[in-house]
């Protein structure tokens, strides 16, 4: 079997026509939905990131703006920066990059930024909102793979899904968006005892642990769905993911592909949590 590769730069894109109509929707109600994303420092991954933001906000006919920090900016600056964020009426969502330089105090920065404009739903509020199933902003990547799944036409409900890998960003949050849609969720992590046992039972793999070609065809059963969240570089400076993608596309049924897969949809679904904030705000 070779699998059906899932194209998530081409879901995105169909996803993006759709946020553009409804932003232009929103200015012609006076409206313009706004994202800040400050960049502390200068780390390279994050501003290619940080500039893919910003361009795709501006292609869907938002409002973007860039606040850049030095390296050395102190938690209070930060801080400061944020609060007026927060009370800014122009900005509906603010994205504070990760990681942060080790002097400052990530879960502090995230706890600052208002739940009303945590667009990244890294905030405690959210995550509680999404743990009890209430309406939140879900975390992007999280969400984004719900989509590319839902956009493909698998079913979630009562199949066994695997996530490898248990970051706050994605494994912890992931499973609990597949428990929310009737799946039976198993978390693998550096922990688990005889990972392949459970990984090769599972009808759908999340695998977001962080390390380049991990997920071999021996960790996966006949027909399964694999999701590749990895954000790798190979010894050639290449992006790959966590799964290696050629062997075992000979055995899955689905499989996203690192670059073009879940990459696109994290940063398209920040865009569908800036719309919902800014559409949120007409229920004041
Ligand atoms: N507060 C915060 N929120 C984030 O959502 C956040 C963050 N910090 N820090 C860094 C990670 C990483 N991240 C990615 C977004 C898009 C791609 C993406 O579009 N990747 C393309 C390839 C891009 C390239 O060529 O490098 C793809 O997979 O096709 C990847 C990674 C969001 N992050």
């Amino acid at each position: 079997m070779t699998a059906v590769i899932i194209d998530g730069k081409e879901i995105a894109s169909k996803k993006k026509v759709e946020i553009a109509q409804e932003v232009q929707k929103l200015k012609e109600l006076g409206i313009t939905p706004g994202l800040a994303v400050v960049l502390v420092g200068n780390n390279h991954a994050s501003r290619t990131y940080v500039t893919n933001k910003e361009k795709t906000c501006r292609d869907l006919g938002m409002y973007s703006v860039l606040i850049e920090l030095p390296e050395e900016a102190s938690q209070e600056e930060l801080l400061s920066k944020i609060k007026e964020l927060n009370e800014n009426p122009a900005i509906h969502g603010i994205l504070v990059q990760l990681p942060l330089p080790k002097h400052i105090d990530e879960i502090r920065v995230i706890e600052s930024i208002s739940p009303l404009k945590d667009v990244d739903g890294f905030h405690p509020i959210n995550i509680g909102r999404m743990m009890t199933g209430q309406d939140a902003f879900l975390p992007c990547t999280p969400y984004g793979i719900m989509v590319l799944l839902e956009e493909m036409g698998i079913s979630v409900a009562g199949k066994h899904v695997v996530v490898v890998g248990r970051s706050n960003i994605v494994g912890k949050p992931v499973g609990q968006l597949f428990l929310n849609q009737h799946a039976t969720v198993t978390y693998c992590h550096s922990r688990t005892k005889d990972l392949q046992f459970h990984t090769s039972q599972a009808d759908i793999i999340v695998a977001a642990v962080g390390i380049a070609n991990f997920i071999k065809a021996d960790h996966v059963k006949e027909g399964a769905v694999v999701i590749d969240v990895g954000i790798n570089r190979n010894e050639a400076g290449k992006l790959c993911g966590d799964v290696a993608f050629d062997e075992v596309s000979e055995k899955a049924g689905y499989i996203t592909p690192v670059p073009k897969g879940v990459g696109p949809m994290t940063i398209t679904m920040l865009m569908y949590n800036t719309l919902k904030s800014a559409k949120n705000t007409l229920r004041f």
